[in-house]
């Protein structure tokens, strides 16, 4: 795991593509011993590259011109053992290369995977998960594919352009200088190229993000998309993200178009000019024949650097898009900071609101909780409702520092919450969320999420105090039933009892409800509001509910409108007051005598 701190210097660094290099080599130095054998290799190979042109150029000189036909057998067996020995040489390299690459890619992954464990609800509100999931899957593919490939082939090209020169000047300065008259062609196409490349290739990043976006919330919302009917339109939204992606990398292929032709035209040139001004060479007498064979056998290796350069270009641009997008995402900071505090921690639950309130950070004008104060000693259950958009879950966010409030505090147990090193806070309290996650694994380890020890009769045990036993128990597999992605395969109400089992499992001393009975029936909701009852002594409540009978128990009602408490206090309070609690009681009343059901509003 590399350090931020480490990680930013490089991010600041001058020189754009210089400092994504040094940056993919924090990831890569620990390879550093793989490196140098392959490097041991990839020397051995290329050397081996420089013997079969000379021996065919001996061939030429002296099997054929000189009659010494005895030569031709050994010769042709030490160019094949040549061959044979290039070949495994090469392939060892080629897998330290690669590696080297899925070793970096691991440290990667896991260094990005990290960040997302402590990049908060401010980041995950403003980046789609598509986007996420482009940069942990192609993006980091693009870097691989630039560690285990890309950067041997750019060794290889340089190699050969260099030694090539070298071994050509030794055998015609004059035929070597004229080929190389042609090369700062190809430097400028390339050059251009990479430069027509790179916004392309950042808008092609961006159209696939965009793309994988569009999947990914089609498919966790394609059962909104069927009730609806609207798998038409569906269709047609992706065939234009699709339409884009397209064009995109026609764009980039058109960018390409454009200059390889030229670029291999270039290097095509070099065997016409050998064989025009190397053939009058060779009749002129200042060159042999079997010099001539030998210069083209090292031709290729002058050509290769000039035909590969526009594709390595390529791949250079991919992998400069790919580090940024991946670079900004390990370069985001948490708005609340996560300080790595392993000292377990116990607290009371005495929560106070000392005039709190909230705004979004894109959204400063709109306090979505203003002057919020009360006071919830330990042990003790405050109850919220109010409208929808009211702010009750925001208000219950600010208690596990899933945001900190724009003014005002909130305390735990007398001691400002952004004291508290929030994942040791965290442990303290367990929140049931509104809208409930399940993983895709047993009820059991479901449950047991909070605390993965805990033992099979423990977990039953917070089951039936959730009311959930009995249905989990009537599954084919019981507890060890595997529920499908987001708990597919059950209802809303035993999502919310599985969920709320799951929380009381941690044992904390703040226990959150938001709507946590929204779904299960009166019945079940009054069974599971019994069996907390004899709980909630020992924890902090809080409860979110829209049905009065789920909080008139509590020893404070907070009813919230427009992010503000606008009455508090206990339910024969609320009810003496008159106000417009009792208006909603009042309602609530009429509406279940009315209807017999209970009411949801
Ligand atoms: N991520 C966000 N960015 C900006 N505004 C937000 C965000 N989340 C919520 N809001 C706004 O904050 C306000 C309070 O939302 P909140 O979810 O706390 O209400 P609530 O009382 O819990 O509502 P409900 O009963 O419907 O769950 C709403 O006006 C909502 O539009």
């Amino acid at each position: 795991m590399i350090e931020s701190e480490e990680f930013q210097y490089f991010w600041d660094a001058e020189g754009y593509v210089m400092s994504n290099f040094q940056w993919i080599w924090q990831y890569v130095k620990s390879n550093r011993k793989k490196l140098w054998v392959a490097l041991v290799f990839f020397i051995i190979s290329t050397a081996l590259i420089l013997v079969n042109p000379y021996v065919m150029g001996q061939i030429v000189d002296r099997v054929i011109d000189g009659n010494q036909g005895s030569l031709l057998v050994p010769l042709l067996l030490l160019m094949i053992g040549v061959t044979v020995l290039r070949t495994i040489t090469r392939y060892i390299y080629q897998i330290l290369f690669e590696q080297t690459g899925q070793n970096a890619l691991f440290d990667l992954r896991e260094d990005m995977y990290r960040k997302l464990q402590e990049l908060d609800f401010d980041f995950f509100n403003h980046t789609r998960v598509g986007d996420i999931m482009t940069r942990m899957t192609g993006d980091t593919d693009a870097i691989r594919h630039f560690i285990s490939w890309v950067s041997y082939q750019v060794l290889e090209c340089l190699f050969y352009f260099i030694v090539s020169i070298i071994v050509m000047m030794s055998i015609s300065w004059q035929l070597t200088l004229a080929l190389v008259a042609v090369t700062p062609l190809i430097f400028i196409l390339t050059q251009q190229m990479a430069r027509a490349q790179h916004p392309v290739f950042f808008q092609i990043r961006q159209s696939f993000s965009r793309l994988n976006s569009m999947v990914e919330e089609n498919i966790s919302g394609n059962r909104v998309v069927k009730a609806f009917v609207r798998e038409d339109f569906e269709i047609k939204k992706f065939n234009e993200h699709n339409e884009d992606y397209k064009q995109k990398n026609m764009a980039a292929a058109n960018v390409s178009k454009a200059y390889l032709p030229w670029q291999d035209g270039t290097a095509n040139s070099l065997s016409v000019i050998t064989l025009v001004f190397g053939g009058y060479l060779v009749i002129k007498g200042q060159m042999t024949l079997g010099d001539l064979v030998v210069f083209n056998g090292y031709l290729w290796m002058l050509n290769q650097p000039m035909r590969m350069s526009g594709w390595l270009i390529n791949d250079v641009e991919r992998f400069a898009a790919s580090c940024v997008k991946i670079r900004q995402m390990l370069a985001a900071k948490p708005s609340i900071e996560v300080r790595l505090d392993q000292k377990p921690l116990r607290v009371q639950g005495k929560v106070v609101f000392d005039h709190v309130s909230f705004h979004f950070s894109d959204d400063p004008e709109h306090n979505v909780l203003s002057d919020i104060t009360f006071t919830a000693e330990p042990g003790e259950t405050v109850g919220i409702i109010g409208e929808t958009g009211a702010g009750k879950t925001t208000l219950v966010n600010m208690i596990g520092r899933f945001y900190d409030p724009t003014s005002g505090k909130v305390t735990i147990d007398d001691k400002n919450a952004s004291d508290y090193p929030i994942r040791r806070l965290r442990d303290n309290i367990a929140m049931v969320m509104q809208d409930v996650f399940l993983f895709s694994n047993t009820i059991s380890d479901n449950i047991a999420f909070g605390r993965p020890d805990m033992d099979t009769v423990y977990v039953q045990s917070v089951a039936r105090i959730a009311d959930a036993d009995n249905f989990i128990m009537r599954m084919p597999n019981g507890y060890d039933t595997i529920v499908g992605e987001r708990g597919v395969g059950l209802s809303g109400g035993q999502k919310q009892r599985i969920s709320l089992a799951r929380a009381l499992a941690k044992d904390p001393s703040i226990l959150i409800l938001d709507d946590t009975t929204s779904a299960v029936d009166m019945e079940t909701e009054t069974k599971i509001q019994h069996e907390l009852a004899g709980l909630t002594t020992k924890r902090t409540t809080f409860i979110i509910a829209n049905r009065i009978s789920s909080v008139r128990d509590a020893n404070l009602i907070l009813l919230m409108e427009k992010g503000r408490v606008v009455e508090s206090g206990t339910h024969d309070e609320l009810m003496a007051l008159k106000g417009k609690y009792y208006e909603v009681f009042q309602k609530q009343l009429g509406l279940e005598k009315g209807e017999q059901l209970g009411t949801a509003e």
